[in-house]
């Protein structure tokens, strides 16, 4: 199959990107075609169908770059011996000087990697010289961790899981030290079956004050429920493509975004605290490559009408460093960094890099689901949210707090993982349940 890799300045300025000034609307978006809804099943509710041209065309990255321009990169990181170790090497020595100058020769004998026991965390200060503090410099100190697991993963199941073991996973979540835990939505139960019990979800977690459960309201029906059943915070969900917003909450851009703002004002008088999503803010599996423009105009549109958080998702994970860093520059060019958060999924193994340069830039919110739940039954190829557990890990190896107790989080990706009888989607769980070492320790 051939690749054409299209430099996304390219993509970016073409005569399709409307300006920000330039409000949206349908007939501006580059292949804005409308998806039908007709005998629409309830997956087809929430993902596009996608038709056999677009699998290949998107999913398959026929059409988008995944990065700005396409170079043949020198293999410095292939596996050597050490004796051909490349002269960047003594600067990876700087990058992780005193106590952890060992993980440098580490990287050249993954046979190390088995028999040896090593720390995952670090102390930026510790690991000093220049380089190392020019890089560390930029990170936050605390990074919130908001599991879409129980929501994001959980409506994307074949089967629907029963509400008790809903319950138990929440409770493992919040009890991890998780700060926030999306618990459901009230949308149609006619679009996500699966969560048709949110009211009952709702209703049993009222107690719990651990942990902030917010659930997903796409209308003012939906706030008015999820408010009579005990939620004291909402999420909107609003996409920077005209085709996914159409397929996934049946009308455009604008008139989702003129919807967010009943709900916006029902939950200001209410002192409800509400967050906005922006779905595909990379690319659409329709669309292809989506304007960092867009991103920006609907993420600002939902922080002028209240939304406190906007959380900015890689809806089916085809980001890279490389398409994500434009897209940021643009959103935090209008809207807070404070108030943005990221909500990665994993289809490309990207997450983890996206997640590292979000922070560079100032973000401290990320979106992850336990043990990688999640998934796109209409975007072949694509998988689940970046897993909370490899994220923690990542951060607790940056030295930055998350008040999450991997240990305990390995619980509840444990149980969610025996009830839908498959492994996890997490790296890291899948690497600790193999050693004997604790946990804590790592
Ligand atoms: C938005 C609607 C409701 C419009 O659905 P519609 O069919 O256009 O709406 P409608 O107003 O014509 O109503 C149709 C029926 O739904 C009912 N209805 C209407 N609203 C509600 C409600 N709130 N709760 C319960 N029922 C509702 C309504 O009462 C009516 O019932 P009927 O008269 O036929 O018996 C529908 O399209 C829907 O529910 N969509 C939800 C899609 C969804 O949940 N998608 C997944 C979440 S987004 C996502 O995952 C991305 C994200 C956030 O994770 C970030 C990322 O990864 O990028």
């Amino acid at each position: 199959m051939s690749h054409s890799f299209v430099p996304v300045s390219l993509l970016m300025s073409g005569p399709m990107m409307p300006t920000l000034e330039e409000p949206l609307d349908g007939e501006k978006f580059p292949c804005s075609s409308f998806i039908g809804r007709p005998q629409r099943s309830a997956f087809d509710a929430f993902w596009p169908r996608v038709s056999e041209t677009v699998d290949h065309h998107f999913i398959e990255g026929q059409q988008c770059s995944s990065s700005n321009s396409f170079q043949e990169v020198p293999a410095a990181w292939r596996r050597q011996p050490r004796s051909k170790l490349p002269a960047d090497a003594s600067i990876l020595r700087r990058f992780f000087s005193r106590r952890n100058h060992k993980v440098v020769d580490n990287l050249y004998d993954s046979h190390h990697f088995h028999f040896h026991r090593y720390s995952s965390s670090s102390n930026h200060v510790e690991m000093g010289g220049d380089l190392a503090q020019k890089f560390f410099r930029g990170l936050p100190s605390y990074v919130k961790v908001v599991e879409v697991g129980p929501r994001d993963g959980l409506q994307n199941e074949n089967s629907i899981v029963p509400t008790a073991v809903k319950l138990k996973l929440i409770q493992l979540l919040a009890a991890s030290g998780l700060a926030v835990v999306e618990a459901t939505s009230f949308v149609s139960p006619k679009w996500v079956p699966q969560l048709a019990d949110a009211k009952d979800v709702m209703k049993a977690i009222q107690n719990v004050h651990v942990a902030r459960f917010p659930v997903l309201t796409p209308n003012i029906k939906g706030f008015e429920a999820a408010v009579a059943a005990g939620a004291k915070e909402v999420a909107v969900f609003a996409s920077a493509s005209e085709s996914f917003s159409m397929s996934n909450i049946n009308c455009s851009i604008a008139d989702s975004l003129a919807r967010y703002q009943d709900v916006a004002l029902a939950a200001k008088n209410l002192a409800i605290p509400i967050r906005g999503y922006v779905s595909c803010v990379v690319g659409c599996p329709v669309e292809g490559a989506v304007p960092p423009s867009k991103v920006a105009y609907v993420a600002k549109e939902l922080y002028d009408m209240g939304c406190s958080e906007i959380s900015l998702g890689d809806t089916i994970g085809v980001g890279t460093p490389g398409t994500v860093i434009p897209m940021l520059e643009a959103v935090i060019s209008i809207v807070p960094v404070e108030n943005l958060a990221v909500h990665f999924h994993d289809t490309y193994g990207q997450s983890l890099s996206n997640i590292l340069v979000s922070l560079q830039m100032g973000i401290s919110t990320v979106d992850s689901a336990i043990a990688g739940l999640g998934g796109c039954p209409y975007a072949k190829g694509a998988s689940g949210n970046v897993a909370t557990e490899d994220v923690v890990y990542m951060l607790n190896g940056l030295g930055i707090k998350t008040n999450v107790d991997l240990n305990k989080l390995m619980l509840a990706g444990d149980f969610i993982c025996k009830h839908l009888g498959r492994q996890s989607g997490s790296k890291t769980a899948i690497a600790l349940s193999r050693i004997t070492a604790p946990v804590s320790k790592l």
